[in-house]
């Protein structure tokens, strides 16, 4: 007799294919990804430039739609959702992490954590914000403005907003682009610990075989399909798996 254990999915997409322009100038960003983002895992999206990787995060995380297939996240299918609805979706259940820290800088690090909470009308949960305070390692910066700490401070009050509404999942986009190796590494632990720590779900577009280490997975994609998944990456791993793709000149 086999035991078989539900893996329940933060977010997933099914057949998707997004299809840019049309005749000549046509375009098959994703062509046919299916793949799941188990809840309480890191997973990293990696491949060549123009291999699909921010159009598979940006149509999974509805903010864009698909041209055929689904993009799922927990129960919802986004393709059933109006614009109204996908608007409070992503708000309420979806945290993002970009490249650019996007802090506002007239507020202090502790407004900015709870910006969006405060937008929605509520104050989310207090303890749990608390917690996460310290998992980021900001408690003695929380009345500070974002001009007065470092690129990867920064970054971290960007993680923490993400995470301040616990959100199914937190996509993040290059979020270690714009920071030296070492506040780099930093903000990836972290990434890292909070979804260690708090069974929350990450899923990170990254170019960088450092950064997807970090992962607990990365799948890679190759012209807009998926074509190998690597559980327990190591950089070198990561790193033989991506020359793979490159064409000998
Ligand atoms: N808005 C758009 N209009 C037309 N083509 C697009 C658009 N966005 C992306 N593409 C094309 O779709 C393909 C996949 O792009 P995408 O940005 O998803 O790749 P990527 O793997 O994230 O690349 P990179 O690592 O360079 O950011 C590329 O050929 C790209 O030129």
């Amino acid at each position: 007799m086999t035991t078989a254990t539900t893996v329940r999915t933060a977010a997933r997409v099914v057949d998707a294919v997004k299809v840019y322009g049309r005749g000549d100038t046509e375009v098959r960003a994703l062509d046919g990804v299916s793949v799941d983002f188990p809840v309480g895992r890191f997973t990293a999206i990696m491949g060549p430039s123009g291999s699909g990787k921010s159009t598979l995060m940006h149509c999974a995380a509805g903010l864009d739609t698909l041209t055929s297939g689904a993009a799922v996240i927990g129960d919802t299918e986004l393709g059933s959702l109006d614009d109204r609805r996908l608007t409070l979706l992503r708000r309420d259940r979806v945290g993002f992490v970009f490249q650019a820290f996007n802090l506002v800088p007239t507020l202090t690090v502790a407004e900015n954590i709870t910006l969006p909470l405060d937008l929605a009308g509520g104050r989310g949960d207090p303890e749990w914000i608390d917690a996460l305070i310290d998992v980021v390692g900001l408690r003695d910066r929380l009345h500070h403005r974002p001009t007065q700490l470092s690129g990867g401070q920064q970054q971290r009050v960007a993680v923490a907003r993400a995470f301040a509404g616990r959100p199914d999942v937190v996509f993040a986009d290059e979020p270690t682009g714009n920071l030296d190796s070492r506040s780099g590494d930093e903000v990836l632990g972290l990434l890292g610990r909070t979804v260690r720590q708090t069974a929350r779900t990450v899923v990170m577009v990254t170019h960088d075989p450092v950064a997807a280490a970090h992962a607990d997975e990365v799948v890679f994609l190759a012209d807009g399909r998926l074509v190998d998944r690597m559980e327990s990456p190591t950089a070198d791993k990561v790193l033989d798996r991506m020359k793979a793709f490159e064409v000998p000149s």
